[in-house]
């Protein structure tokens, strides 16, 4: 039967959810640490408002796409442990959509990080990177 929930017992099982794909999936961890190293390499590159937006936007992208393919693993492995060709496409899709927003992530990566300071000496520190950034979006 459903109970109800108050707000801040909602707030703790998606913050426990949260924890439990950290805690168990590698990938996860993996993309939060290149996060951590991404946005702290950020300042140095004086990024304007709509760069950083993308970059969080990015961020999370690639990290909620993790958790929804855990999710829908993990509901997969609770309906049947044996092999089924409808668990094999479900898994692969939600698979699929993490390689998605991984690519997602190479392309704004490249973009924003590497394109720029390589086609553009004296990029760094010159506040300009927004207005280079979305051009860059246009040529892609
Ligand atoms: N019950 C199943 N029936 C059919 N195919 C399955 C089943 N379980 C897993 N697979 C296949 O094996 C692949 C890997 O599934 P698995 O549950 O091991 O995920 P994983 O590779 O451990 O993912 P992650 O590394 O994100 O945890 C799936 O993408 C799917 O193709």
């Amino acid at each position: 039967m459903k109970k109800s929930r108050t707000l801040l017992e909602s707030f703790k099982y998606a913050v426990s959810g949260t924890i439990y794909s950290f805690k168990t999936q590698r990938n996860i961890r993996i993309h939060f640490l290149t996060a951590i190293t991404v946005l702290l390499v950020s300042p140095f590159f004086n990024f304007g408002a709509i760069e950083l937006l993308i970059i969080f936007f990015t961020i999370a992208l690639v990290i909620i796409t993790e958790m929804i393919n855990t999710a829908i693993e993990t509901t997969v492995d609770l309906v049947t442990e044996k092999y089924h060709p409808l668990a094999e496409i479900a898994k692969n899709v939600a698979a699929g959509a993490v390689l998605i927003s991984a690519l997602n992530a190479v392309v704004v990566g490249y973009l924003i990080f590497i394109k720029d300071c390589i086609t553009s000496p004296g990029f760094f520190f010159s506040g300009s990177g927004m207005r280079r950034s979305i051009s860059s979006l246009w040529v892609l």
